[in-house]
C-alpha cells in the first residue's frame, strides 16, 4: 500500500455545466440557446436527447447539494446560464434567473461549498448567434454586459471565477469541425470564434479589475497532449500543431500578447487570417490570476496530410479505454504540466477530469471500478506534479453526477453519482465512495 498525502489547503471538489444538468429550459425566463436549437436539428446528438429537463438541477439542487455534503467535497465548479440572465443576449436583465442563482449560490454557502464559477460553459443566447455569434463583437460586448451583471450581483459571494471553459471546443470543435453546437465547419469562422472569445475574456477581466470584483479570475482550457508516433522532425511537429491549438493558440495571446506564430503561419497557408483589430491584443493579455485545466487523455499522433487543417493523425495504440473511447493515460497530465511551466509557476486547479464508464445499476449499486481505477491513476498524477513545486491548487473531478454529454446525449455517463433519466433518481456510485475516503483522509491509497 503507498499513501500520497496532499497539501492541507488542497481544494477538492465536483463540476458541473448549465446546459449538461439544469433542465427547466423554458422556465424562470430563460432564453433560447445554440445548444436548444443544435439539440433539436436532426442528426446533432445521439438520440436527439437535449436539455430540457437533463438532471432537473434547477428544480432538484438542494438534493444535488446534500450529495456533495455527504461526498465532502469544499469546492464546486458550475456555470451560469447567459440565457437565464438576459434572455434575448444583450437586452432586459430577467431577475428570476439572477434570483435563482442567488437561492444556490447561497445553499452552497451555507453548505461550507466554495462556489467555483465558469460564466461561459457554450450555452449562448441564439440571439447573438443569429447575429453573427462569437465572429461579431456585438457578441463581444453582450458579453462583458452579463459578466459585468454576474460580477455586481455575486461579488462577495463567488472568489473564483473562470470566463471560458475549454475555448478550443468552443472554437474549433463547434466551428471548425461542427461537432457542437453551432455546428459551423469553417475555419476562418472558428479563428473568428476564437478571437472573438479571447477579447470578450480580455475585457471582463478588465472590467473584473475596475469594478473591485472580490476573487480571482482566470479561464479554463482543455488539454491535448500528444506524444510522436516516431521520431520524425514531421511527427513531433504534428504533436506540437495539435496541443498548441488547444492551449497556446488561447494562452499565448492571454500570457505574451500575441498568437503563437508558427500556427498563425500555418493558417495563413490554408488562406485563414486573425482578425486583429487595433488595442486586441492588449485588451486580451490583461494579467489573470489562476488557469482551470481540463484533462482528459492524450494522444500517439503522426504527420498526415490528409488529417484535417492540423494534418495531425492520432492513432489507435491498442491502450485502455473508456466507454467514449478516449485512451486512459494519465502521463499526458504531469507531461502538459511540466509543458504549461513556459508560462510561469502559475495557479491551476484541475477544473476537469473524469472518465465516461457507462456501468449501470446491478442490485441497487454501480460497480464503477474502472472509474476508480482512471482516478487512482490521475490522482497519483497530480501528486508528483505537486511533489514536482507546480502550483495546483485543486482538483475537480468530473463529474458530480452523469449528465447531458453534448453531441453524445445521455449515453455516456461521467458521474460519480448515476441519474435514471425517468426517474431522475441520484444513486452515488462505488467511485463517489472511494472519493469521498480521498478527500476525507486528504490522500490517496495506492494498493501495490
Ligand atoms: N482535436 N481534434 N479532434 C478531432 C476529432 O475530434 C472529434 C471529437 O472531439 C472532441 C474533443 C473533445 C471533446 C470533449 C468533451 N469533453 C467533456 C466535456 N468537457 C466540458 C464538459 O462540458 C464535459 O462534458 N471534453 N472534451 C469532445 C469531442
Amino acid at each position: 500500500m503507498t499513501i500520497f498525502q496532499f497539501p492541507k489547503d488542497f481544494r477538492w471538489g465536483t463540476a458541473t455545466a448549465s446546459y449538461q444538468i439544469e433542465g427547466a429550459a423554458q422556465e424562470g425566463g430563460r432564453g433560447v440557446s445554440i445548444w436548444d436549437t443544435f439539440a433539436r436539428t436532426p442528426g446533432k446528438v445521439f438520440n436527439g436527447d437535449n436539455g430540457d429537463v437533463a438532471c432537473d438541477s434547477y428544480h432538484r439542487y438542494e438534493e444535488d447539494i446534500e450529495l456533495m455534503k455527504k461526498l465532502g467535497i469544499n469546492t464546486y465548479r458550475f456555470s451560469i446560464a447567459w440565457p437565464r440572465i438576459i434572455p434575448d443576449g444583450d437586452g432586459e436583465i430577467n431577475r428570476e434567473g439572477l434570483d435563482f442563482y442567488h437561492r444556490f449560490v447561497d445553499a452552497l454557502l451555507d453548505a461550507g461549498i466554495e462556489p467555483f464559477l465558469t460564466l461561459y460553459h457554450w450555452d449562448l443566447p441564439q440571439t447573438l448567434e443569429d447575429d453573427g455569434g462569437w465572429g461579431n463583437r456585438r457578441t463581444v460586448d453582450a458579453f462583458v454586459k452579463y459578466a459585468e451583471v454576474i460580477f455586481k450581483e455575486f461579488s462577495g459571494k463567488i472568489n473564483f471565477w473562470l470566463t471560458f471553459n475549454e475555448p478550443w471546443c468552443i472554437a474549433f470543435l463547434s466551428n471548425m469541425l461542427g461537432i457542437h453546437a453551432p455546428g459551423n465547419k469553417d475555419l476562418q469562422t472558428a479563428i473568428n470564434v476564437a478571437h472573438g472569445l479571447l477579447v470578450a475574456h480580455g475585457k471582463s477581466v478588465q472590467s473584473f479589475r475596475r469594478m473591485g470584483i472580490t476573487g480571482q479570475i482566470g479561464i479554463a482550457p482543455n488539454v491535448c497532449w500528444a506524444e510522436p508516433y516516431s521520431k520524425s522532425p514531421e511527427d513531433q511537429a504534428a504533436c506540437d500543431r495539435s496541443i498548441a491549438l488547444n492551449t497556446d493558440w488561447f494562452l499565448d495571446p492571454i500570457y505574451k500578447g500575441s498568437y503563437p506564430q508558427f500556427l498563425v503561419d500555418w493558417f495563413a497557408e490554408a488562406g485563414a487570417t486573425v482578425p486583429i483589430q487595433d488595442g486586441d491584443m492588449e485588451i486580451i493579455s490583461e494579467p489573470i490570476d489562476l488557469l482551470g485545466i481540463n484533462y482528459y487523455t492524450m494522444g500517439i499522433n503522426r504527420f498526415n496530410p490528409e488529417a484535417g487543417v492540423l494534418q495531425s493523425e492520432e492513432l489507435n495504440m491498442g491502450l485502455i479505454k473508456t466507454d467514449i473511447g478516449w485512451p486512459v493515460e494519465s502521463r499526458g497530465l504531469y507531461e502538459f504540466m511540466h509543458y504549461l511551466q513556459k508560462y510561469g509557476n502559475v495557479d491551476v486547479y484541475i477544473t476537469e477530469n473524469g472518465a465516461c464508464i457507462n456501468d449501470d445499476l446491478e442490485n441497487g449499486k454501480i460497480n464503477d471500478d474502472r472509474r476508480i481505477s482512471y482516478y487512482e491513476q490521475h490522482l497519483a498524477q497530480i501528486h508528483r506534479i505537486i511533489n514536482d513545486g507546480i502550483n495546483l491548487k485543486g482538483y475537480m473531478a468530473w463529474s458530480l453526477m452523469d449528465n447531458f454529454e453534448w453531441a453524445e446525449g445521455y449515453r455516456m455517463r461521467f458521474g460519480l453519482v448515476h441519474v435514471d433519466y425517468r426517474s431522475l433518481v441520484r444513486t452515488p456510485k462505488e467511485s463517489f465512495y472511494w472519493y469521498q475516503s480521498v478527500i476525507k483522509n486528504n490522500w490517496l491509497e495506492i494498493r501495490n
